[in-house]
């Protein structure tokens, strides 16, 4: 089971994870298109439990809209100190419609509120919040039902002041220990090679090869 052709719908409108997957797949001769090409696709309710069970919700929507394979990402951020959260409501954490600073506001509002603030910041060390992970489950959909799911994590810690401008949504909070650097500090081919979401495709692609 495997796409068909070189073009690959991604079912997604985050325009930072369309970037990575056309980056993802560029190098296998892949091309992505996500809903952003197609005109006002409609919103897909994401109201599953898990990031598996949305990914799933949207690859079949694409599939049934569009009649054609689709890959889907759901994907988010888990942290220790807050119980797994923001978890499947990364997103939407600080309310809809989505909005990445607000959500980042709230999180960092979150963890000093629970006093989850570990180490103070030294020089050259960002004050280490809270143990986390990237969470990244990807679901392909065939037009006669099949469907397969994959899974990457990422883990790392998140820093309570912002750094770096690469990437998008938690990344500019989300410290790699390994780089002594925050996600967004890191160029997209270094994400690339680490990411939660690299690694659930890498997993995705050694399916298809199967
Ligand atoms: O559902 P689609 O259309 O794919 O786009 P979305 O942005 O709503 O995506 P999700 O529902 O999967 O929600 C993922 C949330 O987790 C965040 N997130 C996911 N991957 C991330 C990454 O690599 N770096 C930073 N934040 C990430 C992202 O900013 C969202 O707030
Ligand atoms: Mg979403």
């Amino acid at each position: 089971m495997r796409p068909a052709t070189k073009t690959l719908v991604v079912a997604t409108k985050n325009r930072g994870k369309a970037r990575e997957f056309s980056a993802l797949f560029e190098p296998l001769g892949w091309e992505v298109r996500s809903l952003n090409d197609y005109d006002r696709f409609p919103d897909i309710v994401e109201d599953g439990d898990t990031f598996a069970a949305n990914a799933l919700i949207k690859a079949r929507a694409v599939v049934a809209a569009l009649g054609v394979p689709a890959l889907a990402d759901d994907s988010g951020l888990c942290v220790d100190a807050l119980d797994g959260a923001p978890g499947v409501y990364s997103a939407r954490y600080a309310g809809e419609p989505a909005d990445d600073a607000a959500n980042n506001a709230k999180l960092i509002a979150e963890l000093k509120r629970r006093g989850a603030l570990l180490a103070p910041a030294e020089a050259g060390r960002p004050a280490l919040l809270s143990a986390a992970r990237f969470v990244c489950a990807l679901a392909y959909a065939e037009p006669g039902g099949r469907v397969r799911t994959a899974e990457g994590v990422c883990a790392g810690a998140i820093v309570a002041d912002a750094r770096g401008a690469n990437g998008f949504g938690y990344d500019p909070h989300f410290y790699l220990p390994e780089f002594g650097l925050t996600m967004a500090e890191l160029t997209a081919e270094q994400k690339n090679a680490v990411s939660h979401r690299a690694q659930a495709l890498r997993q995705m692609i050694s399916f298809w090869e199967e």
